[in-house]
Formats: C-alpha cells, sequence, structure tokens
C-alpha cells in the first residue's frame, strides 16, 4: 500500500471515529446537544458582527462635528451588547458542554465495563495487548469523547468566524482575505500532523505507561507493603517505575521537540502575513483609500481569524490520542460478548461430568498442560485429585468452569459437549473455592453475599454458610458485626463507618469458602485446596462439614494433604499433565505408586512413638 492510501485509510477511519464520538454524544444527550450546537453558531458569527458595527461607529466618529449622534451611541451601545451578551453565551455553551460530558462518560463506561464483564473466559484478561487497548480505551471514557465534540464544535465555531470575518477582509483587502486563508491552511495541515504524532506516539508508550502505573501501585499496595519493606525492594521498584517514566518522557519531550519547531516556523508565517496585510491597509488609510474604521475592521477580523484558527489548532493537539482511544473504545466494543445463536440451558447432573483424553495448554505455541487425561465425577460422588506443584490440577479446575476450551478431546456434561451449553447457566450450577480466592473489601456480609448475587443481601443465608465455615463467631465480634467493612485502605464512601478491620490468611480462607457454599442449587462442588491456612482441627471440622453439605452432589476435592482426601469415593493422581492413578484409598495403598509414595511421605513426617502412645491411649 502506498504512504497515501495508508493516510487515506487512516484518514477515514479517524473520521469514522469522530463521527461514532459525535453520535454517541448525540445519543446521551439529545436536547442539550441540540442547544450547545446553535449557541456554538451563534458565538461564531458574533466578533464579525462586532467588528462591522465596531467599524461603523469609528466612521462615523470620525466625522467629526459632522457625525449622527444617534446612530453612533445605537452603534456603540449595539456592539457592546454584542460583546456581552456573546460572554453570557459562552458561559451557558461552558456549561452545557460540562452536563454533556457526565453524560457522555457514564454512557462510555457503562459500555465499555458493560463490554468487559460480557467477555467470557479468562484469554482476553492474561493478554498484555488487551490490556493496552483497555487502558486507552479507558481514556477514552474520561476525556476522548468530550475532545472529539469540542474539537467539531470548536470546528464549526471556527468555521463561522473565519468564513463570516473573511467576509468583511474582503471588502477591505482582498489579497489579505486569501493570503490569511492560506497561512490558516498550512497551520492546520501542520498540526494535523502534529496530532498524529502525538498518536503514534500514545500507542508505542502505552505499554510503558501500564508499567509504571504498575510499579506506582505497587508501592502503595497494602498487600505488598510487607515484602517491599522486607527485602528493601522500595528503591529498586521506584528506580524501575522512575525509568519507565524516563523512557515515556523522553520520548513524549521529543515529539514535543519536533511540534514546537513547527509551531514556531508556523507563528512566524503568520507573524509575517499579518506585518505585510497591516501595512498594505495602513498604507491605503494613509493614502486615503482606507476609512479609520476599515483599519480598525481589519486589524480586529485579522485577530479574529488568527484566534479562531488557533482555537482549531489547540483542538487538533490532542485530537490524534483522542481519536487512538476512542478507536480502541470503539474496538472493545466490537469484541465478541455474549450475541449470538442462543446456547442450549444447562440441566441439572444425572449421571457425572467427564473428561475424555482432554488436551489443554495456555498459548497455541506453549506446553501442553494436560495431555490427554481421562476422568469422570459422577453426580453424587467425590474425587481427590492429587498431584505435585504444575501438575494441572487448577487448570483442570478453571476448565470445568469453562473459563477455557480444551484444544483437543472433550469436557463433558451428562454426555454433552460443554462447548454447546451456555457458560453463565453451567457456571450457575458449579460451587468452587479457588486456590487464590479473592479478599473483596467488601463488608463480612457483601464478602459471603457475592457467592449467590440473587441472595446478596440475604442475611439469613449469609450467616448460615459462614456457621458451615466456621465464621459466624468471628464476624459477630467484628465492630459492626457483619457489617463491618473488611479494608485497610478504604472506609465507605461517605467517609463515615468502620474502616481497617482485616482477617487473617486462614479467616479470609474461610470467608471465601462461605461464599463458595451460598449457592443451594448447584451439582457441582469444587475446592482447590480449601483448607491450606487453616489450624489442624479446624480443617478436620470444616471437612466433615463439607461433606455432609455436599452430599448428593458432585464432589471434586483437590489438596496437597493427602489425609484429607482419604474419603473421597475416587482418587487420581496427577502427574505430568496425566492421569496415572486413580482408584480409592485403600487401593492406591494396595498398589504402592505414586499415590502410595506421596501418601507415606506425608505420614512419615508426623512419625514420633509419643503419636502412637497418645494414640493408645486415646483409644483406651
Ligand atoms: N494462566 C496461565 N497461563 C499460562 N500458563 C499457566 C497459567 N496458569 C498455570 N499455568 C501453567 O500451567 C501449569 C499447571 O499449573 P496449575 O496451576 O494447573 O498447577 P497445579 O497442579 O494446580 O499446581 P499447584 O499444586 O502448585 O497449585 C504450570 O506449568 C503453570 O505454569
Amino acid at each position: 500500500m502506498t504512504g497515501e492510501a495508508v493516510a487515506r485509510g487512516l484518514f477515514r477511519r479517524a473520521l469514522r471515529t469522530v463521527g461514532a464520538a459525535l453520535a454517541l454524544q448525540w445519543r446521551g444527550a439529545p436536547v442539550l446537544s441540540a442547544f450547545s450546537l446553535t449557541l456554538t453558531v451563534c458565538t461564531g458569527s458574533v466578533a464579525a458582527t462586532g467588528g462591522w458595527l465596531t467599524k461603523h461607529l469609528l466612521d462615523e466618529l470620525a466625522k467629526g462635528a459632522a457625525a449622527d449622534s444617534g446612530r453612533a451611541l445605537a452603534l456603540g451601545v449595539g456592539a457592546a451588547a454584542i460583546a456581552g451578551t456573546a460572554m453570557a453565551v459562552l458561559n451557558v455553551t461552558e456549561y452545557l458542554v460540562s452536563a454533556i460530558r457526565w453524560r457522555v462518560t457514564l454512557a462510555v463506561e457503562r459500555s465499555l465495563f458493560g463490554k468487559v464483564i460480557e467477555l467470557e473466559g479468562l484469554k482476553y484478561f492474561e493478554d498484555p495487548a488487551f490490556h493496552g487497548r483497555l487502558k486507552l480505551a479507558h481514556e477514552a471514557s474520561q476525556e476522548a469523547p468530550y475532545q472529539l465534540t469540542e474539537l467539531v464544535q470548536t470546528l464549526l465555531r471556527s468555521t463561522v468566524m473565519v468564513g463570516t470575518l473573511s467576509a468583511v477582509v474582503l471588502t477591505v483587502a482582498p489579497a489579505m482575505a486569501l493570503l490569511l486563508l492560506l497561512a490558516g491552511g498550512v497551520g492546520l495541515t501542520a498540526q494535523l500532523v502534529r496530532s498524529r504524532w502525538g498518536a503514534e506516539l500514545s500507542r508505542t508508550l502505552v505499554q510503558t505507561y501500564r508499567w509504571r502505573g504498575f510499579y506506582s501501585s505497587l508501592l502503595v499496595d497494602v498487600r505488598a507493603a510487607k515484602e517491599i519493606r522486607l527485602f528493601g525492594a522500595g528503591e529498586l521498584l521506584l528506580d524501575r517505575m522512575l525509568a519507565a517514566l524516563l523512557k515515556a518522557s523522553s520520548q513524549e519531550l521529543n515529539v514535543a521537540r519536533r511540534g514546537a519547531v513547527l509551531q514556531v516556523g508556523l507563528s512566524l508565517l503568520t507573524a509575517a502575513v499579518t506585518v505585510v496585510g497591516t501595512f498594505i491597509v495602513v498604507r491605503g488609510a494613509v493614502a486615503g483609500r482606507l476609512a479609520i474604521g476599515d483599519v480598525a475592521l481589519f486589524l480586529s477580523s485579522v485577530a479574529g481569524i488568527q484566534a479562531a484558527f488557533n482555537g482549531v489548532v489547540m483542538q487538533l493537539e490532542g485530537a490524534g490520542r483522542s481519536v487512538l482511544a476512542f478507536g480502541s473504545y470503539l474496538e472493545l466494543l466490537a469484541l465478541p460478548g455474549r450475541e449470538g445463536a442462543p446456547l442450549q440451558p444447562v440441566p441439572a447432573l444425572r449421571k457425572g461430568v467427564e473428561l475424555r483424553d482432554a488436551w489443554f495448554r495456555y498459548d497455541a505455541n506453549g506446553p501442553w498442560v494436560l495431555k490427554g487425561v481421562n476422568l469422570f465425577i459422577p453426580a453424587g460422588g467425590s474425587v481427590g485429585l492429587v498431584g505435585v506443584n504444575g501438575a494441572g490440577k487448577s487448570s483442570l479446575v478453571k476448565l470445568l468452569c469453562r473459563f477455557y476450551d480444551l484444544e483437543k478431546g472433550q469436557l463433558l456434561w451428562d454426555g454433552v459437549d460443554v462447548r454447546e451449553l451456555d457458560p453463565r447457566a453451567l457456571r450457575l450450577r458449579l460451587a468452587v473455592t479457588f486456590q487464590d480466592f479473592m479478599a473483596y473489601d467488601f463488608t463480612a456480609a457483601e464478602n459471603i453475599g457475592l457467592g449467590d448475587v440473587a441472595r446478596f443481601q440475604d442475611a439469613a443465608r449469609v450467616r448460615a454458610v459462614a456457621k458451615l465455615a466456621e465464621m459466624d463467631d468471628t464476624l459477630c465480634a467484628l465492630p459492626s458485626g457483619y457489617g463491618t467493612l473488611l479494608s485497610r485502605t478504604l472506609t465507605d464512601e461517605e467517609g463515615g463507618g468502620t474502616g481497617g478491620v482485616s482477617l487473617s490468611g486462614g479467616q479470609w480462607q474461610r470467608v471465601a469458602l462461605a461464599r463458595s457454599l451460598m449457592r443451594e442449587d448447584v451439582d457441582l462442588l469444587i475446592l482447590d485446596e480449601p483448607s491450606s491456612g487453616l489450624d489442624a482441627g479446624a480443617e478436620y471440622r470444616i471437612h466433615q462439614t463439607l461433606q455432609r453439605h455436599g452430599a448428593g452432589r458432585a464432589r471434586l476435592l483437590i489438596s496437597h494433604r493427602l489425609s484429607t482426601l482419604r474419603s473421597a469415593g475416587l482418587i487420581a493422581v496427577l502427574s505430568d499433565g496425566q492421569v496415572v492413578e486413580q482408584g480409592t484409598h485403600d487401593e492406591l495403598m494396595a498398589a504402592g505408586g505414586e499415590y502410595a509414595r506421596l501418601f507415606c511421605l506425608q505420614a512419615s513426617g508426623y512419625q514420633d512413638e509419643r503419636v502412637a502412645a497418645r494414640a493408645t491411649e486415646d483409644a483406651a
């Protein structure tokens, strides 16, 4: 493609983007936009009208004693009234613009984050390019639509202004009108080039700015604060943050320098045109060809035309970045969401969930994580999953939640491939405690209620599951009970309430467990290391409770403490992406394979003659 074709393509895309921004504004605030547009056109013609009245006033005054005082007064009052009213109209326009701006911001945020929550699976969230686009698109919600509509309004106002003022100059010095328009045209073209530089720079630096943001948020992150202080890593992180900033600033300054050179050239060109014009007009006045009012009219018109061009130039400065940001926003909205052919609803599980010759990897070129896994989790039955770190256990959980799809093989829900099922409906049939569970800066009740959005406010249900997770007493004892905000960094939005309360690691884990128990009508309960942070007594009791609570549901339990899996109906050992053994605890111990080896290894850690003596005493 030739450079010209590329430029044409870019220009067309920019026009489409600006059009979409205007359409968004129009849809968000049609009445305000129409009003603001009308006022914009009016203010655009004020300068020429005021200039015209002033010219006639000066010409009248220049007549001296022969002047018509009534006419002069009317012209003077008229010019002053127009200037005063124009100011008031500008103030109204400013208010309208900010009202429109808020409506547009709301509309953009609603659609942008509405799309984000619609995105199925996790692949977008693990893609740096997606985050880069999201960052730019989020900027769009702050400034871009507003800047683009502001640009169009300024363009409109300036076109009216330049048009009317040029007509005025045409009557005084026709050649000058042409020269002024030419200089303005050159200025605008140059500014478009600058604007494109800015857009290209934004695209290039998006990841650098993301790194800078990452380091700066890490430096104030309450969870990171412990390790950063312990390791004395603050300086290192600060250096990295500043290095990112330095890289960005040197490139920003480079573009700013080139822009400044261009701008200085343009200013000199404009000054030269003005000097030439003034020379011609003043000479005309001295020679008696032009009246004093003509000189005043010319000078004010030239200033007006230049101000109009400057207004557009200033708007164009950030336009490239705004077009890019708004373009990213439009691209994100175009990502596939929940639309498309309706998927089958998910029936209650009757037989079981099956992985059949399941092959999976996170990246098309990455290593296989699952290599032909076969596993059946029967409805109402329990399966324990065992394996060393990195064996693929949590990946299997994420597949069951349909955060990813298999590359080869099948995941079957009662014999139906899950790809044929609605993922959201499927997830409603699951209760899952993730290994890397979340600790939300919400109240205790909200932290738990979130597990079943339909019963978010159901205090009785929240309390019931907190009891199952043995957290009721602890939460009741908090300063505001279940209403206590569990955050060390936030207070409620009014700035009151009790903040600064947090839980211990094991308590947070119990809250996460309670959250996953909120949904009652589920078929598959998945617990990925649900008790790793619990003390031994609590672990034992909670497992008994979960056995009772999970009865009648399919259960997949993952734990490195093999003793907690002993009672599972089936235990599968995952190794190097494959199920290498499966059976009951007794069968696997008898087989003397990997499970038996791991179990004996753990049990040997507890070998102590006092343990045996205590057990005998307890038995007696
Ligand atoms: N989001 C991801 N993107 C790319 N690779 C990943 C991702 N998550 C996990 N992996 C890789 O997949 C492999 C299996 O990880 P997984 O978390 O499933 O193991 P695990 O058996 O649950 O381990 P652990 O016992 O430590 O929790 C690992 O090699 C890991 O590096």
